[in-house]
């Protein structure tokens, strides 16, 4: 599609936009039959860094939280206009789209971006869907209403939401994913790193002795710590290849060795509780695995009821629906229902929980810390919690999942490296023979990728997407908005949070003092051991030992906004797995966790 067909709507007027969100406090009142008359409102915008035990929040001038609504966020808007302008075509012929279609697409997002930057309220979503519905409770329910003003996480997931209804409520771009281009051409740029990872990856998949599995626990836990560098919304859209800014080597003897990069970044990692992690996952899996083996009662046939998939119940594929049972006698359950999962106190598998970030490369890390565990026998079943709506610009969802093991299981790639030139012969010497090139190459890439879609296949992974990880709420009041959901992360032998975005609402989006404990830091949230794994993306930060921060300021007063450093933290705390207190929905009243009456 030309370009003139598709004319950018222009968005508000460079003054509008060019306006410091605050001006608009300073702004003259027209005093009705009198002169215009300066009035010095309080600007709410203060000229500080976000206040200790504070939410970080847009007006705070000197947080990241103001300089990513004003500056960072604007342009990732700005990016998917221009992909929408410049993609017209290709976008309509996937997307059964029209040029109305995109027309319109751009006129939302430009009104957005102009909202976002001149600290407008929000608005309500007008999309007539019962998620929409619990949103615009949230929206008014929030003391403060406009961009700036109120907590930076809950504007951020609200400025995706929004995008996302941009797409919703215009036909032809129902499925449209303004970020999927980003997305699959980080996956790509990627390759190499990948490559190098499989090879490595297959070497220790063979059942090994406790001491090397632990080790190969920790390592793949710093690859996934460090994969997250790989993060589109940070780079505001800017294709991110792993580097390893340490190590120079010669250009073309330049290979990306990913385990190299964990040792050379050691002194980066500002908290290291992977050892932990470890330990703790081996000790609390072989405990459910004997609770499960032990356990006689309770054995629930299916998992067609909702909490029994909480539970981990497999999926019964060759389940037949049960005949008709006759029916119960007065007071009695009908004789096919599964027992009541509301009243399991254990799983019904050894499972692990990883509440994922990035697509791409970052995703491709996980799957190789899951296909580690399953093939170490740690656990039975790894469960992916991903984004149900385009995310945080790389965010995976479950059209990404799917690219991202299809890509490997069909990955094309080859490269040799020439050997190292070796020094001429001493006189008399005979020449060294020359060593034969490396040749990186995506056979083991391929290999992995055709076992995980087998995993998929055989539930051994499952992807989840919940609608509680794109709502604006942080993660100690999940157990109010989503008890289903708290309930499910409650039969993991460990929940592994990934990012930057998760830490924060981990966190609470607070400020803490940065030696407060990361169990205190959780205000609560633990349904299962809590992990974290996530380079410092966010001027927020817990655990770190006396005087660190105040160091790292002194050397770089933005060195929260980078991802140059890096945490592991573990919570190995958990709040015990009780009979539910709620009824569960196939028993309806009668059941309230206990024996059904
Ligand atoms: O969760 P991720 O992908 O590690 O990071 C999310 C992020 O890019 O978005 C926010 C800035 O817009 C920050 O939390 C962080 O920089």
């Amino acid at each position: 599609m030309s370009k003139t067909s598709m004319q950018q709507t222009s968005p508000a007027s460079a003054t509008e936009l060019n306006r410091d969100a605050e001006d608009y406090s300073t702004t003259p009142e027209f005093i009705y039959g009198g002169p215009f008359i300066k009035v010095d409102k309080p600007s709410p915008f203060l000229n500080v860094a976000t206040p200790i035990n504070l939410q970080l929040q847009g007006s705070f001038k000197k947080s990241f939280a103001y300089y990513s609504l004003k500056e960072r966020m604007p342009v990732i808007l700005t990016k998917v206009i221009d992909y929408v302008s410049r993609e017209g075509s290709k976008i309509k012929s996937a997307s059964g789209g029209t040029d109305d279609d995109l027309h319109s697409f751009i006129q939302y997002v430009s009104k957005l971006k102009n909202d976002l930057v001149t600290n407008k309220k929000y608005d309500l979503l007008t999309v007539d869907t019962p998620e929409a519905k619990r949103w615009n409770q949230w929206i008014e329910s929030c003391d403060a209403q406009t961009y700036f003003m109120n907590t930076w996480v809950f504007t951020e997931c609200y400025v995706y939401r929004r995008l996302r209804e941009g797409c919703e409520l215009i036909k032809g771009l129902a499925n449209f994913d303004p970020f999927d281009e980003q997305k699959d051409q980080s996956f790509n740029n990627s390759m190499e790193p990948m490559c190098v990872v499989a090879e490595k990856l297959l070497t220790m998949l063979p059942e090994s002795d406790k001491d090397k599995r632990k080790a190969d626990f920790i390592s793949l836990l710093k690859i996934c710590l460090w994969s997250n560098k790989c993060d589109l919304s940070l780079s505001m859209g800017e294709q991110v290849t792993l580097k390893n800014e340490g190590v120079k080597t010669t250009p073309s003897r330049d290979v990306l060795d990913p385990f190299q990069m964990v040792l050379d970044l050691k002194d980066k990692v500002l908290v290291d509780d992977s050892a932990k992690i470890a330990d703790l996952v081996v000790t609390r899996a072989e405990s459910f695995a004997k609770a499960i083996e032990g356990n006689t009662s309770l054995k629930a046939k299916c998992s067609c009821n909702r909490l029994a998939t909480s539970a981990g119940v497999p999926l019964c594929p060759q389940e037949e629906k049960p005949a008709e049972a006759p029916a119960p006698a007065e007071g009695e359950q009908p004789a096919e229902l599964p027992p009541c999962p509301a009243k399991f106190t254990i799983p019904q598998d050894v499972m692990f929980d990883i509440v994922c970030d990035n697509s791409g490369y970052e995703l491709f890390t996980d799957l190789c810390l899951a296909h580690f565990l399953i093939a170490q026998k740690v656990v039975q079943k790894v469960r992916f919690h991903v984004k149900a709506i385009p995310w945080f610009v790389s965010d995976v969802t479950p059209r990404d999942f799917k690219y991202v093991i299809g890509s490997c299981a069909n990955g094309n790639y080859k490269r040799e490296i020439p050997p190292e030139h070796k020094p001429e012969p001493a006189e008399g010497e005979a020449p060294a023979e020359p060593e034969p090139p490396r040749v990186i190459s995506a056979d083991s890439l391929r290999q992995l990728g055709g076992q995980w879609e087998k995993f998929v296949q055989d539930g051994v992974f499952e992807v989840l997407s919940d609608d509680f990880w794109t709502s604006p709420h942080v993660y100690k009041d999940m157990k109010r908005y989503d008890p289903d959901l708290y309930r499910k992360l409650q039969f993991a032998t460990c929940v592994l949070f990934k990012g930057d975005l998760n830490y924060r609402k981990l966190l609470g989006e607070k400020n803490w003092n940065p030696m407060t404990g990361f169990e205190p830091a959780l205000q609560g949230f633990m349904p299962a051991p809590v992990a974290a794994l996530r380079t410092v993306k966010a001027d927020l930060i817990c655990g770190l030992p006396k005087g660190k921060a105040d160091q790292l300021n002194t050397i770089d007063e933005k060195w929260m906004e980078k991802g140059d450093y890096g945490v592991i933290q573990v919570c190995a705390k958990c709040e015990p797995l009780k009979v539910s207190e709620r009824p569960c929905p196939l028993y309806g009243d009668t059941c309230r966790g206990t024996v059904c009456q």
